[in-house]
């Protein structure tokens, strides 16, 4: 039976990532039979631009008879003026909560080809596999009340809320301590329960859901704490779990671990396995059109999909053996480009990832 996938390129880099994402994708699915059909359809500053709102309701409809999404980014400078309500931002949002995608994969491995890379030292970041397991539809992104408030003095106040409720930090902390049982046995739980209460009961919770898992060394750390150990000693961690805005901070410091924020990649899960796939960095404004942007992410969120969505574990171990082969050969996008290797755009590296494939 034929799989839907709906490809949702974005803004900026995204639809040039998109592009060759879906070479590779294309690929796969010939070579290994898998039966994918392919859609796509617009989300963010492409789907304000088309439709007036970031995610039109037809879009979040074919999301969710979907089997899969697979994300370019969102957002850009054109539309940073629009009321919050309508920003491309809010579209990614609408569609990770309205899909109820909680639980927010993001592996931080190292390419041993890629160790010069890295702005840190080799021998810090050298063997590095560590994966960021982020709260994603709850917590300071969507807790309320929420909004710019006039004070009795005439001052404006902004204000946010930060609410868990238990339910949510139990099943995100059962996604961490599963991922550690087939990894490293160890989770790192991040908070800051020394300052806020939402993170005394994660903490709480935590502990209480560590009593299924007796083969998992659990252990907490405060964030501060945490974003310092990423640099000065990351091949301590394992699986670390957090909450949503220290997850999305944790990830992007993260990434440059491995060379780059072009090559992270993620995966959106529900709690049946249904699955949005992107990688972690944004539109890139910066260098959007240019043709120089780092499809390695997006093409690695492929792979994640076809391993936690569609249980394709041969054709998603392929692309990233294509991916490994590729930087082998000493290809590399401006961001990963160290002395001795070859510069080259996102097209020739997407046809590089396509042809490694075809090789092996
Ligand atoms: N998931 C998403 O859709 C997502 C994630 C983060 C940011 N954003 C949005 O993207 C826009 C830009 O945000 P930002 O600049 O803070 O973050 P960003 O991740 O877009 O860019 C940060 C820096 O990393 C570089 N970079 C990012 N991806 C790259 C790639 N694949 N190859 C090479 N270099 C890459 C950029 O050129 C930039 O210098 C904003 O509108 C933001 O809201 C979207
Ligand atoms: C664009 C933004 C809403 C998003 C987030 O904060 O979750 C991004 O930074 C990410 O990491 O996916
Ligand atoms: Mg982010």
């Amino acid at each position: 039976m034929s799989k839907q996938i709906l490809v949702l390129p974005g803004d900026g880099i995204g639809p040039e990532i998109m592009a060759e994402a879906v070479k590779v994708l294309n690929r796969v699915n010939e070579q290994y039979s898998l039966g994918f059909e392919l859609t796509e359809d617009v989300i963010g500053g492409a789907a304000i631009d088309k439709h007036g709102v970031p995610l039109a309701d037809e879009t979040l409809a074919k999301a969710r008879a979907a089997d899969a999404v697979l994300l370019g980014a969102v957002g850009g400078p054109k539309w940073d003026k629009l009321d919050r309500a309508i920003r491309p931002e809010k579209g990614l949002l609408k569609i990770r909560s309205e899909l109820g995608l909680f639980a927010n994969l993001r592996p931080a491995i190292l390419y041993p080809q890629l160790a010069e890379a890295s702005t840190l030292k080799p021998e810090v970041v050298s063997g590095l596999d560590i994966l960021i397991v982020r709260e994603l539809t709850g917590g300071i992104y969507f807790g309320g009340p929420r909004g710019i408030r006039t004070l009795e003095n005439g001052e404006r106040e902004g204000y946010n809320t930060l609410p868990y409720s238990e339910s949510e930090i139990r099943r995100i902390a059962r996604v961490g301590f599963d991922m550690a049982r087939v990894r490293g046995k160890k989770l790192c739980s991040v908070d800051k329960a020394n300052v806020m209460e939402s993170s005394q009961l994660w903490r709480e919770i935590v502990e209480e859901v560590a009593q299924e898992y007796p083969d998992v060394e659990l252990s907490h750390m405060y964030v501060d704490n945490a974003a310092m150990q990423l640099v000065r000693a990351p091949k301590q961690f394992d699986v670390m779990v957090t909450d949503n805005m220290f997850g999305d901070i944790l990830s992007d410091e993260a990434s440059m671990l491995t060379g780059s924020i072009g090559m992270l990649p993620s995966a959106s899960l529900d709690a049946h396995n249904k699955g949005m796939y992107e990688p972690c960095h944004g539109s890139a404004p910066d260098i959007a059109g240019q043709g120089i942007a780092n499809p390695l992410a997006t093409i690695l969120s492929v792979s994640m999909m076809l391993r936690y969505s569609f249980n394709q574990l041969e054709a998603a171990n392929a692309i990233e053996q294509a991916v490994s082969k590729v930087l082998d050969q000493k290809l590399r996008t401006g961001d990963i480009w160290s002395e001795g290797c070859q510069k080259i755009g996102t097209r020739e590296m997407g046809e590089a990832v396509v042809a490694a494939l075809a090789a092996e």
